[in-house]
């Protein structure tokens, strides 16, 4: 399937404020990218976009060329949403969630798939417990992992990592590399620079309009990419 995530000449506003103008994105292919911005740029709008929760007042969105008015179920399976909420059933364990998800999917042999991915992030010991009793990253990382259940090759996430501390981030982050070594098409929506990786695709954001584009290390490093923004030391944390 086609990976291309494309938003062509977009308008959208909430009531009467204007978040993008006139906005065009274009992700193709397989790797990581950073969808990189301060509080405020419109990082949450376009996955929202993207997610198919919000639609554009005007302008396109397009996932795996697909329009996202004429998605299928088949086509929302190729894409893990992980947003920057709880989306969990705390109430149900690890793998019972795991479960809902692959019936809202109409998944059937899942079971292996479930096993290789809490292994892999690091959640098979919990596999029994509660939603609820686990600690901030292990929740993060169950909606990292349920989101991979049905094997897309589009990962996007908000934020993934806010609120965790520095280390728990940079194991959630070098996982989600991972997938993405292993041919997922990754977004990653962050205004942390320490997440991104040299070789990663950076997308700069600022107040709805892209300011840069390219990989990290094009870009200057995080050095390189603080001096881009107008107000970096509110902007952006290292
Ligand atoms: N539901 C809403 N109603 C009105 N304005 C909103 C709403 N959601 C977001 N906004 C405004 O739209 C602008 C873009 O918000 P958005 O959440 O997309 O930015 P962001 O880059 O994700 O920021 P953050 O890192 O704080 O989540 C901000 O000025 C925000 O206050």
């Amino acid at each position: 399937m086609v990976t291309d995530i494309i938003l062509e000449n977009v308008d959208f506003s909430y009531g009467k404020k204007t978040v993008l103008k006139d906005f065009s994105l274009s992700i193709q292919g397989d790797g990581f990218t950073a969808l990189l911005g301060a509080n405020g740029a419109g990082k949450s709008t376009t996955f929202n976009l993207i997610s198919g929760i919000l639609t554009p007042d005007s302008g396109k969105v397009m996932i795996g060329g697909v329009d996202a008015h004429d998605r299928t179920q088949r086509h929302t399976a190729n894409m893990g949403f992980v947003f920057q909420e709880n989306t969990l059933d705390l109430e149900l364990s690890v793998q019972q969630n795991m479960r809902y998800f692959a019936g809202l999917y109409g998944l059937k042999n899942y079971q292996e798939r479930s096993e290789a991915l809490l292994k892999e992030f690091g959640l098979w010991a919990q596999r029994a417990d509660k939603a609820a009793s686990l600690n901030g990253g292990h929740r993060r990382r169950l909606e990292i992992v349920r989101a991979m259940l049905p094997n897309p090759e589009i990962l996007i996430l908000d934020e993934p990592t806010s609120g965790l501390d520095p280390t728990i981030r940079q194991e959630i982050s070098n996982q989600v590399h991972a997938l993405a070594k292993q041919g997922v098409n990754v977004v990653w929506i962050t205004h942390l620079l320490d997440e991104i990786e040299e070789h990663d695709q950076v997308i700069l954001l600022e107040k709805g309009q892209i300011k840069e584009q390219g990989t990290f290390a094009e870009l200057g490093g995080a050095q390189g990419i603080k001096s881009k923004f107008v107000a970096k030391e509110e902007l952006l944390q290292l």
